[in-house]
């Protein structure tokens, strides 16, 4: 017999009916709009929607208003009526205004690129950390939002002799998200002292800890459950992965080895993401040796590799011994195996996560990496003992001269 639903939480984990949706794409003109688009669209899939239409604009600059011109603005109501959508999704930041603008033109709720990436991760957060830190991303998303109606809606009405009920319920509202947002930071604190104290306790043991990191939908999960045994949710959909996963692993002549496969990073990733994710990362910012898992396959892999470079230093991850992965190599027309840069690192190896070729390439330059970059050092690359062989030789050199 299945038991009655009555748990809220439950139900909401539930899948959703797909809603319908009409996507809307604006292109400036970079050379990169219709390859945005189409990951705009797998981002709609993945949080449930059915596409009804996809509408395509081309602008200068956005309007500051409604985002697209009043002429599109109309063609997107008509489009949404046609297909009976219940949701326009633009693939695009819109500011509070140009969302309620938009909301007020076409009587339709308007979903913008973070609030559709954040819904995603509220949707793929399984652990308790990883949904604090969702909640805490939505509540600052939505104070914002509503400061700025706020400071709208005081203009508009004039300030002094037109306060009334209007504004004690928005002061309400913003104390209300105020405390909440307080109470998820104080949780996520703790959760992440306790982190702390478990990679503590790890760094201890001596392990040498490597962090797979890469655009989503790289492959990150399929070469850690390779690499680890392990098994791990991969899927061909953006964000599979919101929890960061940590197995330890033996590698001959490298010794036990900590990895960690992480949440992956997307263009224009949020900020208050970033920020509210920031205890998971840590495991990212204090690994000794990041894999940069790239799809190899993807027309998009270099602008890609550059994201995911700006997401990194954002964390302040930009200075960890890094090596490059290209995955899925079964798809394009690299040979599996490693690559060395001009002072003989290895800086790239080639593999195919599925086919598990290149593995023992990536094992080998683990290994290599280990040997370098000693683990009870740290990572910090101001300390001296850091210095390559050539370059602290060089510096005794000088001193001497
Ligand atoms: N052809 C091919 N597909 C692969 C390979 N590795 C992974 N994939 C596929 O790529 C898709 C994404 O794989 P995941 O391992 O979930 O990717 P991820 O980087 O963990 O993605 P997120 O967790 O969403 O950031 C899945 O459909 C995998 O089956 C590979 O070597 N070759
Ligand atoms: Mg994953």
């Amino acid at each position: 017999m299945k038991p009655l639903q009555t748990d809220i939480t439950q139900a909401s984990r539930e899948p959703r009916p797909p809603t319908r949706a009409l996507i809307v794409s604006v292109d400036f003109g970079e050379p990169e709009f219709q390859a945005q688009t189409d990951e705009f669209v797998m981002l709609a899939k993945g949080a449930g929607a059915d596409i009804v239409d996809i509408l395509i604009a081309k602008r200068a600059r956005p309007d500051a208003a409604l985002f697209v011109g009043s002429g599109k603005a109309e063609e997107i109501a008509l489009a949404a009526a046609a297909g009976q959508a219940e949701l326009v999704l633009f693939n695009h930041n819109l500011s509070p205004a140009q969302q309620r603008n938009l909301e007020r033109a076409l009587k339709l709720r308007v979903v913008d690129r973070v609030a559709l990436i954040l819904d995603i991760f509220a949707l793929r957060a399984h652990s308790h950390e990883g949904k604090l830190q969702v909640e805490l991303a939505q509540l600052q998303h939505l104070a914002t939002r509503l400061t700025r109606m706020w400071s709208h809606l005081e203009r508009q009405r004039g300030g002094i002799g037109m306060r009334g009920p209007g504004e004690s319920q928005l002061e309400m509202d913003r104390r209300m998200i105020g405390d909440k947002v307080r109470y998820l930071r104080e949780r996520l604190g703790k959760l992440e002292r306790q982190r702390q104290t478990q990679r503590r306790s790890r760094a201890r043991g001596g392990a040498f800890s490597v962090s797979l990191v890469g655009y989503t939908n790289a492959g990150k999960s399929t070469l850690f459950n390779a690499l680890t045994r392990a098994e791990v949710y991969a899927a061909d959909q953006l964000f599979a992965t919101l929890d960061t996963t940590t197995r330890r692993i033996w590698i001959e002549g490298a010794g036990s080895v900590v990895v960690s496969d992480t949440v992956g990073f997307i263009r224009d990733l949020p900020h208050t993401l970033i920020a509210a994710f920031r205890a998971t990362l840590e495991e990212t910012v204090h690994a000794d040796l990041l894999l940069h898992v790239v799809d190899a396959s993807s027309p998009q892999r270099d602008e890609q590799i550059a994201e995911v470079d700006k997401v990194l230093e954002e964390i302040g991850a930009a200075d960890i011994p890094r090596i490059l992965v290209y995955n899925k190599i079964d798809r394009s027309s690299h040979e599996a195996g490693a690559e060395r840069d001009e002072h003989g690192t290895i800086s790239r190896v080639f593999v195919s996560a599925i086919e598990r070729t290149g593995l023992d390439a990536l094992r080998g330059a683990i290994v290599e990496a280990s040997q370098a970059d000693p683990v009870v050092l740290g990572n910090n690359s101001d300390d001296p003992r850091f210095r390559t062989q050539s370059s602290s030789a060089s510096s005794a050199a000088g001193a001497r001269s």
